[in-house]
């Protein structure tokens, strides 16, 4: 059974389409990421997810059941990370996480969640006296306390500096062995490439693509730049087959310390699916 399933999803604020009939299917286990532009309807799909927020028409089922109509019971098995950080309160960290765990049938012991997301030395602090970035991985702590089948993700790692970020990494990975289902939204494509099995992007309310990192877009069959430095200096060549060139090159003498192949990033895949959108 699929962990998440949509069909055929729409959702218009006044007369403006912000999703504008996606599908998608996530397996069981699965680290999926929503790519696309500010405004492309990422949040919009994950809230309706969530439950928070309700559909004009399409299916929806996250671990069998409509979020539209899901109770208690179903709401313990979802984890979720809104854009908008925790409202500031008077109460230290470990507090709040305990507090929250409080609500779940078998949470994670607060002081275990607090270390996973890197807030040990914070554990006493008053949550309003956080960093931004601080603030933001307490979020995650509770979206992931009561050891949710599902977690969702909008943006999670927005303020995080690159060794939170690289932490945050090792924690999903940490979650996804253990089976989680993680659909993750997110502007950055390293994220996207470290993190997801597969991901799609959507612009406009509409998906775009979707594939794994290595073949979104057609990724693994556009071409490589070869380059190397020959007698005439700085020489290149497109291909989509690399190696005859450069057993080509090996045999002419070409200095192979000399020589790189790169491919399309997923950055270059992203804006260029994006682009044809505009
Ligand atoms: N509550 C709302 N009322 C009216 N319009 C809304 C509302 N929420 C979102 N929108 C509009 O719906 C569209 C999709 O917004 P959404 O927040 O889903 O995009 P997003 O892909 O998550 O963007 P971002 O990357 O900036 O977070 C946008 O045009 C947005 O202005």
């Amino acid at each position: 059974m699929t962990a998440i399933e949509v069909t055929s999803l729409r959702k218009t604020y006044g007369s403006r389409p912000a999703v504008a009939g996606i599908d998608l299917s996530v397996p069981h286990g699965e680290v999926f990421a929503l790519l696309g532009p500010n405004g492309a309807g990422k949040t919009t799909t994950v809230e309706i997810l969530e439950g928070h927020r309700r559909r004009d028409s399409g299916e929806v089922r996250v671990l069998g059941q409509d979020p539209a109509t899901g109770g208690r019971a179903w709401r313990a098995r979802i984890g979720i990370v809104l854009q908008s950080a925790t409202d500031a309160a008077d109460l230290t960290v470990a507090e709040t996480v305990r507090h929250l765990a409080g609500f779940y049938p078998r949470p994670r012991s607060a002081a275990e969640v607090i270390e996973l997301v890197g807030l040990s030395a914070q554990a006493k602090a008053k949550v309003r006296a956080l960093s931004g970035g601080q603030r933001r991985r307490l979020d995650v702590a509770l979206g992931i306390v009561g050891r949710p089948e599902v977690v969702f993700l909008d943006e999670p790692t927005t303020g995080f500096d690159p060794q939170a970020r690289r932490q945050f990494w090792q924690l999903v990975r940490a979650l996804a062995a253990e089976g989680t289902t993680i659909l993750l939204t997110t502007h950055y494509l390293d994220e996207a490439e470290a993190l997801a099995d597969r991901l799609a992007v959507i612009a406009a309310g509409a998906l775009v693509a979707e594939g794994t990192p290595a073949t979104l877009g057609g990724r693994a069959g556009a071409g490589a730049t070869v380059e190397w430095t020959g007698p005439n200096g700085r020489e290149s060549e497109q291909t989509t087959d690399p190696a005859p060139l450069i057993a080509r090159l090996t045999a002419a003498g070409v200095d192979l310390t000399s020589l790189t192949v790169t491919r399309p990033s997923l950055e270059d895949t992203y804006l260029t699916l994006i682009g044809e959108q505009r």
